[in-house]
């Protein structure tokens, strides 16, 4: 027996691994108590005696592979594979007991379940579980780690059962993701690869992560190395499961209805090592620093010391109490949990028990295979397991909860739901507030339509009071102009009254002057002219009226008292007196025209502006045309009345002509209808009155004078009586005829005249 490191045969195989219950193989057993009453009979005592000493977490299994030449029997090896006893003979001989012993017909299939399948299973349970391969070069740990496509290794196996352990465990969730990848070779040391730990959700793909870092590991072993050997492969699937939710919820329950209940963490390591045989033989690698070689050795070393001593706590020691270098290699600190007995721990060595060709070559061989198994013996007594089920992380706290994926899937999870429960709470309330904000901008736009329609309203209030205004202001100018055109009327009517009273005045003057020649047809022009004027209906009594009408019978018969022979003169005068009554008769009737057309205007006027306030200011024009008009007439009847005075002065200057040819007429007092010429010239011309000025002054101012003369003449002799106002009348002489008790209206023509020219141009202003 070499070296006394194996201890406990392991029996031999009994069952296939085709079924995933099949696992029953191992001489060792996991802290199962059920497990035990499998085991075959002869072994029960060391199994249990294994478990009471934590061994039975620890599996070494030994596997030969087959002879390239066929040479599978060789002289100095036995290999029996249902003693688990490989028996070595010759220099080194003896008896090497392991938990398994796999002969060189056993296949990939059968060395996964009995070293990995049942460890598989109890890391999806919750346990850690480290598998690791270890042998010399070309021996068949990654035949056996790996397979191939016809014959899957233990990997392949591994995830196939992991997947179909969560495919029969509907009460538990997984996650799964491949996450260290360790490397290791001579030139890097250890390294990882990938760097980015990835979650894998189905056996292909996580086969195919690991074919990466295979083929990663391939290239570098090709550039630095151009042994395979030269590295390590270490693939890690760390399994996260919890707990679901009774088989009756939703699948939407299923998904995010977890139990209170905490997260279960655990580690499956598969490693393929390097070529042990290089870490014991090559000193000159060691030297050069191999790292791969250093951690190899240390790993040797670890184990070889794991047993052998504890610290004052109990952990593993070195002889010296010291703590394993678990350090000096990055593989020893990967395996450290695995090894210091935290972890179920499955290794497999591999040898090759056949010819190595030549007898130095075969030495070689042998002695190198006289290690692997010591070093299985050693890893088979030294490393003691006391592997429990992960404790389930509780929440998000601490460490152990940080490390959970799972958990802080389910956190983020729960967080993103939050934050979508939030959005989507965000979003009712940017939704309700959408719509309150459509309610108050409806609200805002209703009250600005409303305010709008307030606003139109007042502007339209504001427009009407503004027509309203400009119309009182329109109306006010228009009463204004209307006051102005109303005063001109009233002014105008006033002027009419005035007119009236100045005509009064006129007629009075007039009378006074027919009072004094008392003849009828003074009176006749009396009465027409007292038709039209207040005074002239004073004077249109009956008795007057009657005594008109015995006037004018008295002026035909009065030509014979003056019938001195000058009746043909007396006769021109009463013609000129006609005429010149005519003449105030039309003057008269102008003027009544005139009055009335300023009444009509003035009707008009009133009517038109003051019926109605929409009165439009064009009729201004009318009005403006209408006293154009009247102007127009005016100035028509002055023309007319300049007319009658040019003939009114030819006149004169044919009397004077004729009075000049003549001689003195003598002047017949009983003609007082016939005065004579100049008497009446006299009174035509204003005199006694103050002499007309201008031109008519100066035409006959010498035939006045002599008419004066006459008149005082005739006012001494008494035809003629003066009044104590300068007015002349023929003297009363019989009771046939009353004295007028008023003056009779007197032929003023030039006064009239005047009058008529102050009136116009009052008017005009
Ligand atoms: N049990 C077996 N049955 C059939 N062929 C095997 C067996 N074991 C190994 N081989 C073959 O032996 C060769 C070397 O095997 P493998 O590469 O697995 O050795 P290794 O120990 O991994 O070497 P290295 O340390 O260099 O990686 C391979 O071609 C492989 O197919």
């Amino acid at each position: 027996m070499s070296d006394g490191l194996i201890s406990v045969a392991s029996p031999p195989q009994s069952r296939s691994s085709s079924a995933q219950d099949s696992y029953s193989t191992s001489a060792t057993t996991y802290d199962d108590p059920l497990e035990a009453s499998t085991a075959p009979g002869g072994a029960i005592a060391d199994k249990r005696a294994s478990k009471q000493d934590g061994k039975g977490n620890v599996i070494v299994s030994v596997r030969v592979r087959p002879d390239l030449t066929g040479n599978d029997n060789p002289k100095d090896w036995e290999v029996d594979p249902k003693k688990a006893l490989i028996s070595h003979h010759g220099r080194e001989s003896g008896d090497y007991c392991y938990d398994n012993v796999f002969a060189t017909s056993d296949d990939n299939s059968r060395v996964y379940d009995c070293i990995a399948k049942r460890l598989v299973r109890r890391v999806m349970e919750g346990y850690h579980g480290t598998v690791f391969a270890y042998g010399m070069t070309g021996t068949g740990k990654t035949f056996s780690m790996q397979g191939t496509a016809s014959s899957p290794g233990v990997i392949p196996l591994a995830i196939t059962d992991i997947f179909s352990y969560i495919r029969e465990t509907p009460s538990r969730e997984f996650l799964l993701r491949d996450e260290i990848k360790l490397r290791e070779d001579s030139k890097r040391g250890v390294y990882a690869s990938p760097l980015k730990e990835e979650i894998v959700q189905s056996p292909t793909q996580l086969l195919r992560v690991i074919a990466r870092g295979d083929q990663a590991r391939r290239t570098a072993s090709t550039q630095f190395n151009s042994r395979s050997s030269r590295s390590h492969a270490v693939v890690q699937i760390v399994v996260e499961s919890r707990e679901r939710m009774p088989g009756n919820a939703s699948a939407e329950n299923k998904r995010g209805g977890l139990l209170p209940g905490g997260v279960r963490v655990s580690t499956l390591s598969l490693i393929d090592l390097a070529g042990s045989e290089k870490a014991a033989e090559s000193k000159e690698r060691r030297t050069e620093g191999s790292h791969i070689n250093k951690s190899l050795l240390t790993l040797g070393t670890v184990i070889a010391k794991l047993s052998e001593h504890k610290d004052k706590d109990g952990k593993p020691a070195d002889k010296d109490g010291k703590h394993l270098p678990y350090r000096d290699s990055k593989l020893t600190r990967l395996l450290q949990g695995a090894l210091s007995g935290n972890s179920l721990v499955s290794i497999l060595c591999t040898i090759q028990t056949g010819s190595a060709g030549t007898a130095a070559a075969a030495n070689t061989h042998t002695a190198e295979t006289l290690n692997t198994l010591k070093f299985a013996s050693r890893a088979k007594n030294n490393i003691v397991s006391h592997a429990k089920k992960a404790e389930e992380a509780l929440g998000a706290g601490g460490d152990g909860g940080a490390r959970v994926l799972l958990e802080r899937y389910r956190m983020e999870i729960a967080e993103l739901r939050s934050q979508l429960d939030c959005q989507a709470k965000g979003k009712k309330k940017t939704d309700d507030l959408s719509d309150e904000e459509k309610v108050k901008n409806a609200e805002e736009e209703k009250a600005r339509e409303l305010e709008a329609e307030q606003r139109h309203e007042e502007q339209m209030l504001e427009m009407q009071l503004a027509r309203t205004a400009l119309k009182e202001r329109i109306d006010h100018l228009n009463r204004l102009i209307l006051s102005s055109k109303s005063t001109g009327v009233n002014r105008s009517g006033s002027y009419s009254s005035l007119a009236n009273s100045r005509f009064s005045q006129i007629s009075t003057r007039s009378s006074m002057t027919a009072s004094n020649s008392g003849r009828p047809g003074m009176e006749r022009t009396s009465s027409m002219t007292s038709a039209s004027s207040t005074v002239g209906r004073r004077s249109s009594g009956g008795k007057r009226q009657s005594g008109g009408e015995a006037s004018i019978m008295e002026d035909e018969d009065s030509v014979g008292e003056f019938g001195d022979g000058n009746a043909s003169l007396a006769a021109q005068n009463r013609a000129l007196q006609s005429d010149l009554a005519d003449k105030n008769r039309y003057i008269t009737t102008l003027e009544k025209r005139l009055l009335q057309a300023r009444r009509a205007s003035s009707s008009r006027t009133s009517v038109g502006f003051g019926g109605s306030k929409n009165i439009l200011v064009g009729e201004d024009h009318s009005v403006s045309t209408l006293l154009k008009e009247k102007d127009a007439e005016i100035a028509e009847l002055r023309a007319r009345i300049d007319d009658k005075d040019r003939m009114l002065a030819a006149l004169r200057s044919v009397a004077r002509s004729r009075e000049t040819a003549e001689g003195t007429v003598a002047f017949d007092p009983r003609a007082p209808l016939s005065p004579p010429p100049s008497a009446t010239l006299l009174s035509s011309q204003q005199t006694p009155f103050p002499p007309m000025k201008g031109s008519r002054k100066s035409a006959g101012g010498d035939d006045l004078k002599i008419l004066d003369d006459m008149i005082s003449d005739r006012i001494e002799s008494g035809q003629l009586v003066r009044s104590s106002r300068g007015s002349v009348r023929i003297a009363y002489d019989g009771p046939l005829r009353d004295p007028p008790t008023e003056p009779l209206p007197t032929l003023d023509l030039a006064h009239k005249q005047e009058q008529l020219k102050q009136q116009a141009s009052i008017q005009e202003v």
